[in-house]
């Protein structure tokens, strides 16, 4: 059978199992993922980072003229999913670790949802480009947990999201249930869904449920998924139609803090940490 050598790591605890596999000669099918991101039987993550040449991948050939490596990203169920926000950084940082990359300049990532550009900024916090986010409404959405249901905002941040405020981060209950939402045509794929609340002026906490995954510590593309619908509402009375360039949000969750600011392009871009913690072999 074989075994398999990983590297773990984590961007405010959204952790993650990282092969390395610059060939993509690697059989990574739904069962593999499920063992090594199973937390009794596997090494345990949220999802699993293959590090792949872009040129090496169907997925990522179309990106290979503008990003060397690909991210190609698994939710712990085995799903692929198109883009992650935290993963995203700790690929990043995996790759400059491993002196793949030159951490003085931009690296462009391939991933499902297009190139995401990363800076590797100075106080070892790292920037990545997420794109124009989409806010595919105007049609309303409910989410429902808990015996509870919020009105809630879809976003489409490559990947999609539905961003509700509660009153209390408690209200949606342990979370270990699947929160439903109608109508359940709005997310035919599947959403991550974000439970927010304020904090203060451009500060807000959230909890999230993933999709493939279940209740997480953080989430890139949610926090950036907040801020989107944060700012929307900080302008509401201003009638401003364009995300507040220069502006920046602070979002908590469980596993830290990330910052989510906004460029004069509508750009969203996402800043937070991205550590490796341990290394070893996997026998299959
Ligand atoms: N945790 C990620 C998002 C993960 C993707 C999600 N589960 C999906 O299927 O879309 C992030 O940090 O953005």
């Amino acid at each position: 059978m074989g075994t398999i050598s990983w590297v773990k790591g984590h961007g405010t605890e959204n952790d993650f199992v990282l092969l390395h596999d610059p060939d993509g000669t690697m059989r990574l099918d739904e069962g593999l993922v499920r063992e090594l991101c199973h937390r009794r039987r596997g090494v345990g993550a949220d999802g699993v980072l293959r590090v792949v040449r872009s040129a090496a991948l169907d997925d990522g050939r179309p990106y290979a003229d503008e990003a060397e490596w690909f991210m190609d990203f698994r939710n712990a169920d085995g799903s692929t999913g198109e883009m992650c926000g935290n993963g995203v950084r700790v690929f990043a940082h995996y790759l400059r670790v491993h002196g793949l990359v030159d951490p003085s300049v931009e690296l462009p990532v391939g991933t499902r949802a297009g190139v995401k550009r990363v800076r590797f900024e100075d106080d070892s916090q790292l920037s990545v480009d997420m794109g124009r986010p989409r806010l595919p409404g105007p049609s309303a959405v409910m989410v429902s947990a808990a015996g509870r249901s919020w009105p809630a905002v879809p976003v489409d941040m490559g990947n999609p999201h539905a961003v509700a405020f509660v009153d209390d981060l408690a209200d949606p209950g342990p979370l270990v249930e699947q929160p439903t939402w109608s109508p359940s045509e709005a997310f035919p794929k599947g959403v991550n869904i974000e439970f927010a609340v304020w904090r203060g002026s451009r500060h807000l906490a959230m909890r999230v449920h993933e999709r493939g995954v279940g209740e997480t510590r953080s989430c890139g593309t949610g926090a950036c998924s907040v801020a989107v619908v944060a700012a929307a509402v900080d302008h509401l009375a201003d009638q401003q139609v364009n995300l507040p360039a220069g502006e920046a949000y602070r979002i908590d969750v469980p596993g830290g803090s990330l910052t989510v600011s906004f460029r004069a392009d509508q750009h969203v871009v996402l800043t937070g940490p991205a550590v490796l913690t341990a290394r070893g072999e996997i026998d299959l």
